[in-house]
């Protein structure tokens, strides 16, 4: 039954010149988890990621979404069906003020003019829904900030909301904590989870700390096909996922991190 997942691809394969980076993915992704594709360097998670997003097109395969096949529309069209992607790709405009770029953000996703927002009652509303977005990202008192002027977790959690204001149904976040110190880390993990009330989430998340406090189940890749599903219990305790993360340049540096069972006990 298709209609129990948000978002399903069934066989799909990404070829670059013959080389195979995604390998007859199957992909179920169920209404209100938060999901995470994990797997180590060159695994096939951005490629996997690209593909649900529209920025690459398979070789072969399908991608549904709530059981109808969007595997050839584009970017736009699966947005106005409420796929949303953020993060990595800044999305923000560094010269206008946090509320500036909120309020862009929901024109855009308005659809509407400038004019329709003229009426001194448009304008109020549009107002107050800003500054709702902003303060659901703890960013309220940085109305009047010029972007640029914004800490760098700041920016992500703008850009979150700036995704928020296009009322997504499923929130396709990649590596939201990349590159952030561990203070950082923290808020990023406390704003995903508020902004999955009411919705689902599919994440590439190379910090399994985060996986583990966040994800109800992880799809784990390897040389772009699926090794294992499950929660993150599970998964962590599979020989197979810390061969395949050992293995990868046993340098243990980002990505080439196994799931840890101090994971698991950290997230409990
Ligand atoms: N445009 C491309 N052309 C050729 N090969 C590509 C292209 N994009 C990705 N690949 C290859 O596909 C494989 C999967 O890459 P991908 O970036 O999806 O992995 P990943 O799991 O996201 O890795 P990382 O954790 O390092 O970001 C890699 O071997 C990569 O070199």
């Amino acid at each position: 039954m298709s209609e129990q997942y948000v978002l399903e691809t069934r066989n799909l394969v990404k070829e670059f010149k013959g080389f195979v980076a995604v390998n007859d993915v199957n992909l179920q992704i169920r209404q209100g988890d938060i999901h995470a594709l994990i797997g180590p360097n060159g695994a096939g998670k951005t490629t996997v990621f690209n593909l649900l997003t529209k920025f690459l097109i398979p070789t072969r395969g399908q991608i549904l979404y709530r059981g109808e096949d969007i595997t050839p529309l584009k970017s736009a069209a699966i947005a106005r069906k409420g796929i949303v992607r953020s993060f990595q790709i800044s999305a923000v405009f560094p010269h206008m003020t946090a509320l500036e770029n909120i309020r862009v953000a929901l024109q855009t996703a308005e659809g509407s003019s400038y004019s329709f927002w003229k009426s001194g009652h448009s304008l109020h509303k549009l107002n107050e829904r800003c500054m709702e977005l902003l303060e659901s990202v703890g960013l309220a008192e940085f109305a009047n900030t010029t972007t640029v002027e914004l800490a760098y977790g700041r920016k992500r959690a703008l850009e979150l909301a700036t995704t928020l204001a296009m009322e997504p149904q499923l929130l396709l976040l990649d590596e939201p904590t990349q590159g952030m110190g561990s203070e950082d880390v923290d808020r990023v993990v406390a704003l995903v989870r508020k902004a999955a009330q009411g919705r689902t989430v599919l994440m590439v998340e190379h910090n399994l700390s985060v996986v583990s406090k966040l994800c109800d189940r992880i799809t784990v890749l390897a040389q772009g096909a699926v090794l294992t599903e499950g929660d993150y219990q599970t998964v962590s305790a599979d020989p197979r996922v810390r061969e395949v993360y050992m293995g990868s340049d046993g340098s243990g540096e980002r990505g080439a991190q196994a799931p840890s069972q101090e994971n698991v006990e950290a997230a409990q």
